[in-house]
């Protein structure tokens, strides 16, 4: 595939998301294998992105990457203007803290904790106390009613605003989501859907999704093919 393909968008000022002739490999016993390509896309402030491709393709991936959550082997990416390669591991987590939040399939609450607690969670480990912000965040996903139920007390859409609750509690610029709706029903992935497009334009969302019809719902779709970008619309 020519770089001229690979290429999504113009730089701009507004970028929050800047990723630039990225590629990712990974040691696999004896040698190691590539699974990005050089990938170069950009996101603006507020943007409500879908990444598709077939399973394998990089959506994951590339995912980790912007969240922070694993480095590039080559290639740029910065967030807001700065640059987040070839920061310490210490300084990612703290960067990563402030500026991403992340939602996945699965919920991952803790299940002894009550919604409240679960929301909280990232205000304690950032050794903040900010009650005003749980609340706000609870009200934001339409959850203020459910404060002390345990993720067993609630449905899974129910548990998935919990979760997007506790991933914007921080006020994130960023939010990513990977596969948000693949463990529920099409009515309530619909209205989780509907969740995400109320909450960019706040923050910046990109969602990973296999469903085509869920990322209609997204500003753009970024389509990745065996670690390339295919498309972009
Ligand atoms: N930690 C790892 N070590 C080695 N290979 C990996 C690792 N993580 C992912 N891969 C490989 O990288 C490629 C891309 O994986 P990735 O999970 O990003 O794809 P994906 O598009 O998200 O797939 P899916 O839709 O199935 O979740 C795959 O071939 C996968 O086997």
């Amino acid at each position: 595939m020519s770089d001229e393909n690979n290429v999504i968008g113009q730089v701009h000022e507004q970028d929050m998301i800047r990723v630039t002739d990225v590629t990712k490999n990974y040691s696999l016993g004896s040698g190691e294998v590539e699974v990005l390509h050089g990938i170069n896309m950009s996101v603006k402030k507020g943007e409500f992105v879908s990444i598709m491709g077939q399973s394998g393709s990089g959506k994951t991936t590339l995912m980790n990457l912007i969240g922070m959550l694993d480095s590039p082997t080559d290639g740029s990416i910065s967030i807001n203007g700065t640059e987040i390669t070839g920061r310490s591991q210490k300084e990612l987590v703290q960067m990563r803290r402030k500026t991403a939040g992340f939602i996945f399939q699965q919920f991952h609450l803790i299940p002894s904790l009550t919604a409240y607690e679960n929301v909280a969670l990232p205000l304690v480990f950032a050794g903040e106390k900010d009650e005003g912000a749980v609340a706000k965040a609870m009200e934001k996903v339409g959850l203020h009613h459910r404060m002390h139920h345990r993720p067993s007390e609630m449905s899974g859409g129910e548990q998935q605003r919990v979760a997007i609750a506790r991933a914007v509690v921080m006020q994130p610029q960023i939010l990513l989501a990977d596969e948000p709706t693949g463990a529920l029903d099409a009515v309530t992935g619909a209205k989780i859907m509907s969740l995400l497009k109320s909450l960019a334009g706040e923050m910046t969302v990109i969602m990973v999704t296999h469903n085509r019809e869920l990322a209609d719902h997204s500003d753009r779709i970024i389509e990745l093919q065996d670690g390339y970008v295919k498309i972009s619309i």
